[in-house]
């Protein structure tokens, strides 16, 4: 997310954008599984496909027993994430994540290990994964992520407003996150396994942005079911139908149990065929994922040598 990327402004809560809404479920299985099965991606466009998927990954530890050394090596893993020989067989100079996402008291070693590097920094905050914190607390929390150097901010939203269908509650919360945020973007996890229906999904999308939202997430990694396909449409047509009434383009990140390059190169063609090329790039679609990156370099270097390494051979993501 380039920091010149324009704001979401917001706009006041409106639930008559969002309330009747209906998702046809088979429906939306039925349109993910006809875009991954007329794929057709030739091996060159594959590859830069998953260049692509490296440029756009906000690359995650949120493990509970992260140090400042495992942060240190996840850092430089994003300044080069891939190995010397694969870089240079792809006709690439310079290549690097998104972003680094960590929890708040991690931020100020990434930040360090990430100086001159341009790559931003993004802290989940606010009781991530689940939440349940005084609202105070978890602002106070934001603001510490944000002092501490933090470019990007992960808030997590309460799942029993949206599953009380308290639009105004939820929709007050995430504009004080936002507040709280001051000049960090801020991306809105709604934690779409634990959410109950695909409508809710959208209605929980659709509050988050017109609560200024500058990037809607599927989850935390955490939940039972993270992110899936049919949750990915859902929210990229709320993202779209917001863009259309208000003219704001929003970001996307599909977040949880991403793990393989396949995984990479369906959801950039989702987001191609849902919001065209413009979408594909790190101001308006990340992947959160924190074991993603190896199989994309396996596949690079095969496509680089024609033989796949022994994974022992790559630095651990
Ligand atoms: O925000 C990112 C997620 O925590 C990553 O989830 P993951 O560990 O399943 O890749």
């Amino acid at each position: 997310m380039t920091q010149t990327h324009p704001r979401n402004p917001g706009h006041p809560l409106d639930p008559s954008w969002f309330e009747q809404i209906a998702v046809n479920t088979p429906a939306a299985e039925a349109r993910v599984a006809d875009l991954t099965a007329r794929r057709g991606l030739t091996r060159e466009w594959q590859a830069a496909w998953l260049v692509n998927a490296i440029r756009c990954i906000d690359l995650t530890t949120l493990a509970g027993d992260d140090t400042e050394a495992r942060v240190a090596r996840l850092c430089a893993k994003a300044r080069r994430p891939l190995a010397d020989h694969i870089l240079e067989g792809l006709g690439l100079e310079a290549l690097t994540t998104g972003a680094v996402c960590v929890y708040p008291t991690m931020v100020g070693a990434a930040v360090r290990a990430l100086a001159g590097s341009g790559i931003p920094v993004a802290s989940v905050a606010t009781g991530f994964p689940a939440g349940l914190m005084p609202l105070p607390l978890r602002l106070a929390e934001i603001r510490y992520a944000v002092e501490e150097g933090a470019a990007e901010i992960d808030i997590v939203i309460t799942r029993a407003h949206v599953l009380r269908a308290d639009w105004s509650a939820l929709y007050d919360e995430i504009a004080a996150m936002r507040e709280a945020s001051g000049a960090a973007h801020m991306k809105a996890i709604l934690a779409t396994g634990e959410l109950g229906s695909l409508a809710n999904v959208y209605r929980a999308a659709m509050v988050a942005m017109q609560a200024g939202a500058d990037f809607i997430k599927t989850s935390t990694g955490k939940e039972a079911v993270n992110a899936t396909l049919p949750v990915s449409l859902t929210m990229v047509r709320a993202l779209r139908d917001y863009g259309a009434r208000t003219g704001a383009r929003i970001g996307f990140k599909p977040a949880g149990g991403l793990r393989t390059a396949k995984d990479a190169l369906a959801w950039q063609i989702l987001m191609r065929e849902e919001m065209g090329r413009d979408w594909l790039t790190p101001a308006l679609f990340r992947i959160g994922a924190s074991s993603l990156l190896g199989d994309i370099e396996r596949q690079l270097e095969q496509h680089v040598t024609g033989r796949f390494a022994s994974s022992s051979r790559h630095a651990l993501a």
